[in-house]
């Protein structure tokens, strides 16, 4: 397939099993050129392994993608066109001994560094120290101006901010928003929604290993109901929870909080018939649509475990493309 601008990553039925855990299920979604999509899921739904077989570190069970028009099983295609990809792998194996300037300096090479210079000013990695003496924060900025001071095309991220500060997380939305401005495609994990929220076009979330769900984040908020924290009576707040679409109701000294999921008009009916001291509505805790679509949080607690047992596999070449 020749390069196709309007869609620079097609992902199609995308399977990877490793013996017994299948950790990508025919997994199919397609980025559209200049977008920037979030690819959210708990520990262990399988992001990074969509995220290495999309770089060719990982070979596919089955099904397949293209990336800037090349086929990830074409060796050849893959390697031409990482020219125009930034990547930053959730692992940052960068050689101890070095320095960052060593590291860019070594990229640079291979893929170009117009940008090296504005990307330094607003990540700021001591680069005159070796790799060692790097916090993680450090590391991982080191990855993002390395990621994107060849001004590639189509950039792809497993969790590029773990281990940011606040302060550079916000540079970080910042940056990405000014990205897609200028008409880069972007791509990364993530399991925090509120910050996909306020950088990302459309989402996909991935469970155990299966896409459930791809759509734009306003309308995943709106279908995950409204927070509701109301002050009453005992007896109000057993009518008021009593109401359908009232979910996970927990109580404190003065009243009673929620997740509503049922008609607004409805609750407001309600709330009118009782004596309310106070009462709030919003948008409900990321947590909570997350756990919408994730089942239980035991079932995000066995994710986590499953990931331990990833960690401790080699992924050796990763930041090498
Ligand atoms: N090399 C491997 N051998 C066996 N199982 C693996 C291997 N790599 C990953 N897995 C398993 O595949 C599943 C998906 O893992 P993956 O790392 O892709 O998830 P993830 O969504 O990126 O998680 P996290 O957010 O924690 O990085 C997990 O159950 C994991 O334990």
């Amino acid at each position: 397939m020749s390069d196709d601008p309007e869609h620079p990553l097609v992902v199609e039925e995308l399977t990877k099993d490793y013996g017994s855990v299948v950790a990508n299920d025919t997994v199919s979604f397609t980025v559209n050129g200049g977008e920037v999509f979030g690819f959210l899921g708990p520990n262990g739904a399988g992001k990074s392994t969509t995220i290495r077989m999309l770089l060719g570190l990982l070979k596919p069970t089955s099904g397949s993608a293209t990336v800037l028009g090349a086929d990830i099983r074409d060796e050849a295609a893959l390697t031409e066109a990482k020219r125009r990809i930034g990547y930053l792998p959730a692992h940052l194996g960068f050689e101890e001994g070095v320095t960052g300037e060593t590291v860019l300096d070594y990229h640079g090479a291979m893929k170009g560094e117009g940008r090296r210079d504005e990307m330094l000013e607003l990540f700021t990695p001591p680069i005159e120290r070796p790799i060692r003496e790097y916090s993680t924060g450090n590391k991982r900025m080191l990855g993002l101006v390395q990621a994107f001071m060849h001004d590639p095309d189509l950039v792809i991220m497993d969790e590029p901010t773990a281990g940011l500060d606040p302060l550079k997380q916000e540079a970080f939305n910042e940056f990405i928003r000014d990205e897609r401005d200028r008409g880069t495609t972007v791509f990364f994990s993530s399991h925090v929604l509120s910050e996909v929220r306020r950088v990302c076009d459309r989402v996909g979330i991935l469970r155990a290993g299966s896409l459930v769900e791809l759509e734009n984040v306003e309308a995943l908020l709106h279908r995950s109901g409204k927070h509701v924290r109301v002050h009453a009576s005992d007896a109000a707040v057993a009518e008021i929870t009593a109401l359908d679409g009232v979910v996970g109701p927990e109580r404190f000294a003065e009243g009673v909080q929620f997740i509503y999921a049922g008609d607004v008009n409805a609750l407001l009916r309600e709330l009118a018939t009782h004596d309310i001291r106070d009462v709030e509505l919003g948008e409900p805790p990321i947590e909570d649509v997350f756990t919408h679509y994730y089942g239980s949080r035991e079932e995000a607690d066995e994710g986590d475990r499953s990931e331990e047992a990833a960690d401790r596999t080699t992924r050796a070449g990763e930041t090498d493309v």
